[in-house]
């Protein structure tokens, strides 16, 4: 394609989409409908329902569309739970062209109202140019904003041969997915090129970003038990050990005030930093003010925006994210709970090893549990561990992008890190040795997994342009490498 022919292309592709916006959130308010929250057991229909729509999606797009079933799963109290099926898709399968997959996942994290959305979670709501709902940025917007720009190519020329997989599992550890992708590797993965997953989102609320690394994450479980009922605190309280203050003391002895993780070993095989990292930190644009005012907290750990770049890419860090079993409704309940579970995480950096981490972990609590000589049960599992990812820059993929974006927003993205986890990106990186970038739409002030997430309807809008523009700069890179590699072997 001559390079006139290209930018009247995009021009078309454009006014395409600008004249498309309300179907597109029309579109996105239908998907956000769905309470698609694929932690809780009860929802889990709803993310049955929510794939089905998904595949509807595609073959709507012309796409053909195959539900991968993964079966079921088992939940801590033994009940089997059905898993939502994988969506594959495929649209367009010219030998000129490249194959581009794109993943993405449509589960979200659980929302209440009651939570402190100003809206309902799941009424997707305009107000002042953002798109409030759950799921908006994490990750359906994203996701919609891919189809509708594949959709807008197929409207007018198709010059990228399109795969598809969609998961409803991502927000619960992508439960199944690495199976499914060995199974695949040499059949569905075979002919694709390169792999996009749009689900982070920018280091700012305005400069563009394209992502080439992210930190894992390891789950765990730590569960204190006593007899095998709650008792009258009256009645009992003094005279036997609390399974809730041993397990308080266990989340206790984890990290220290300074955010310093307590678990011997833990930093023993975190990558050095080479100067070269040392000075990407220091060249990064970042508002330390911005980000603050993002999180809605006075105060960070660290001072200076190295520091919290460091800690946010290079160094892990522990959450403690809840107590199951502990009382935590309104008013006072005056019983000593039989069974708790503390639960945490721990998000870790290359070169960490996971059945290494867990072996730490579990140590450092047995140790702290014996010294306190008490008679109740301890058990520790880790549910859930995803692994880091990093990626070469050099790719073809970052300049396609890059391009796209310098010519929808009119400037240079920033190259970052991302402090959480698309457990993905890693599998696709080992099992497939495809090239995988991270291109996200979403601004740092989306909210994701908070109340009241967006997305703005620019970025949606804007973000869908994005990637018809990097369909375009693919291609004719692709056709470019060919062609020179070609000649290579010719001479
Ligand atoms: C970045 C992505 N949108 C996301 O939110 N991922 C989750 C995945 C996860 C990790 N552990 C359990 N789920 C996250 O980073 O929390
Ligand atoms: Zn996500
Ligand atoms: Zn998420």
């Amino acid at each position: 394609m001559s390079s006139s022919s290209s930018s009247e292309l995009e021009m078309e592709i454009f006014q395409y989409i600008d004249g498309h916006q309300s179907d597109f959130i029309k579109d996105l308010k239908e998907w956000v409908a769905v309470q698609s929250d694929s932690v809780q057991p009860d929802l889990r229909k709803e993310v049955i329902r929510m794939m089905v729509l998904v595949a509807d999606r595609l073959a709507a797009l012309g796409a053909t569309v195959n539900s991968v079933n993964l079966g079921s799963h088992q939940l801590p109290n033994g009940q089997d739970l059905p898993l939502p099926p994988v969506i594959l898709g495929e649209l367009g399968r010219d030998p000129q062209n490249p194959t581009v997959c794109f993943y993405g996942h449509v589960d979200v994290q659980p929302a209440k109202k009651e939570d402190g959305w100003k809206t309902d979670p799941y009424t997707l709501t305009e107000i002042n140019g953002n798109l409030y709902g759950r799921g908006a940025t994490d990750n359906k917007g994203p996701v919609l904003a891919w189809i509708n720009a594949v959709e807008t190519f197929r409207a007018l020329k198709l010059v990228v041969n399109f795969k598809f997989v969609i998961e409803g599992m991502e927000e619960a550890g992508s439960l199944g997915l690495e199976k499914l992708l060995e199974e695949e590797n040499q059949c569905f993965f075979s002919d694709v090129d390169y792999i996009v997953i749009s689900d982070n989102v920018w280091l700012s609320n305005k400069k563009p970003a394209l992502t080439y690394g992210s930190r894992g994450n390891a789950c765990f479980f730590v569960e204190v038990e006593c007899g095998g009922k709650d008792l009258h605190s009256g009645t009992f309280g003094g005279i036997i050990h609390e399974p809730l203050t041993d397990l308080i003391a266990l989340l206790d002895s984890l990290v220290d005030p300074t955010g310093h993780i307590q678990i011997p070993g833990i930093y023993d095989s975190v990558a050095a930093l080479t100067e070269e990292e040392r000075k990407l930190y220091e060249s990064i644009e970042f508002d330390l003010e911005e980000h603050k005012k993002n999180s809605g907290v006075k105060k960070f750990l660290y001072g200076t925006k190295e520091e919290i770049l460091l800690h946010l890419w290079h160094y892990p860090s522990l959450s403690i994210h809840g107590i199951e079993g502990a009382f935590h409704e309104p008013g006072i309940k005056t019983v000593i709970p039989s069974k708790v579970i503390g639960k945490f995480s721990i998000r870790q950096v290359p070169h960490m090893d996971l059945s290494v981490v867990k072996q730490q972990v579990v140590e450092h609590l047995e140790g702290v549990f014996s010294r306190r000589n008490s008679p109740n049960k301890l058990k520790v599992s880790m549910p859930l561990g995803a692994k880091p990812w990093l990626a070469d820059v050099n790719d073809p993929l970052y300049k396609a992008a890059r391009r796209a974006i310098k010519k929808v927003f009119g400037e240079d993205p920033d190259f970052i890190r991302d402090g959480s986890t698309v457990p993905v990106a890693r599998m696709f990186q080992t099992i497939t040795r495809k090239s995988v970038i991270m291109f996200p739409i979403g601004a740092a002030d989306d909210g994701e997994h908070s109340q009241n997430e967006k997305i703005s309807r620019h970025n949606y809008i804007e973000g869908t342009k994005v990637f018809a523009s990097f369909f375009l700069e693919i291609s004719k890179l692709h056709r470019h490498l060919h062609e020179t590699s070609n000649m290579e072997i010719k001479n």
